[in-house]
């Protein structure tokens, strides 16, 4: 059955987001290294410049997903839908710019469905249509994502939590250990990286900081 809000919340802690053209070493060693220093959970986003296809990236996405699986971490596939059926994936995670919600509900049954949202409006409608979770950003500057937006600050996610909107929500874009903290105030459940672990030097110490940012109380 469908995952519930409070183990979604649970899940969107430190949620690690890699492709092999986010890292210069080996993706499973980092990947290794970042389950070590705590992700709560992992999406397999292969996509921008260099990045793999075919039978190269179906071959990643099956090395990747076991290393999950042998350490009880969820396996979230970006975009590709059919990757994420043909895997048993855990859940897949769209944007704007994919199928509706709704069709890839549809799809997918009751696997996670996470929906990046910009504004209000899209934020209702891919709960109407079915998202377990939502992604929200950039939050702060990032290169990472050739297409992202304008860094649009913890705007959104503040007046969703005044709306009294309760559904999980994960933070995106820039976000590092000294600044999730902001993101975690503002009212996420937990923050979503690529850079901050996949280029770090240590990505073991650098999860670990981003663990204890998130489970600290707010400042002030
Ligand atoms: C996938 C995505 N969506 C919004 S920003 C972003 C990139 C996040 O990468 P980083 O954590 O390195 O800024
Ligand atoms: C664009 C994205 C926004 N949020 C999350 C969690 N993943 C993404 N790929
Ligand atoms: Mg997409």
């Amino acid at each position: 059955m469908r995952v519930t809000a409070a183990r979604m919340r649970e899940l969107l802690k430190v949620y690690f987001i890699l492709g092999s053209n986010n890292c210069r070493k080996n993706p499973l060693e980092v990947i290794a290294e970042a389950i070590e220093g705590g992700i709560t959970l992992f999406q397999y986003r292969e996509k921008g410049s260099g990045a793999l296809v075919g039978e190269e990236k179906v071959k990643l996405a099956r090395a990747i997903q076991e290393l999950c699986q042998q350490h009880r971490i969820p396996f979230i596939v970006n975009d590709d839908i059919e990757l994420a059926l043909a895997l048993n994936a855990d859940g897949v995670h769209i944007g704007q710019e994919d199928a509706p919600a709704a069709v890839v509900r549809e799809k997918i049954g009751d696997k996670i469905l996470g929906v990046s949202v910009h504004t209000r409006e899209q934020a209702y409608e891919a709960i109407r249509q079915g998202a377990d979770y939502l992604g929200i950003g950039p939050i702060f500057a990032t290169t990472t994502k050739e297409d992202a937006k304008e860094a649009a600050g913890t705007t959104l996610i503040k007046a969703l939590r005044e709306d009294g909107l309760t559904v999980p929500i994960v933070g995106i874009g820039g976000i590092t250990p000294d600044n999730a903290r902001v993101v975690m105030a503002a009212g996420a459940d937990g923050v979503s990286v690529i850079t901050a672990i996949s280029l770090a030097d240590s990505p073991v110490q650098s999860t670990r900081k981003l663990y204890q940012a998130v489970h600290s109380q707010p400042e002030g």
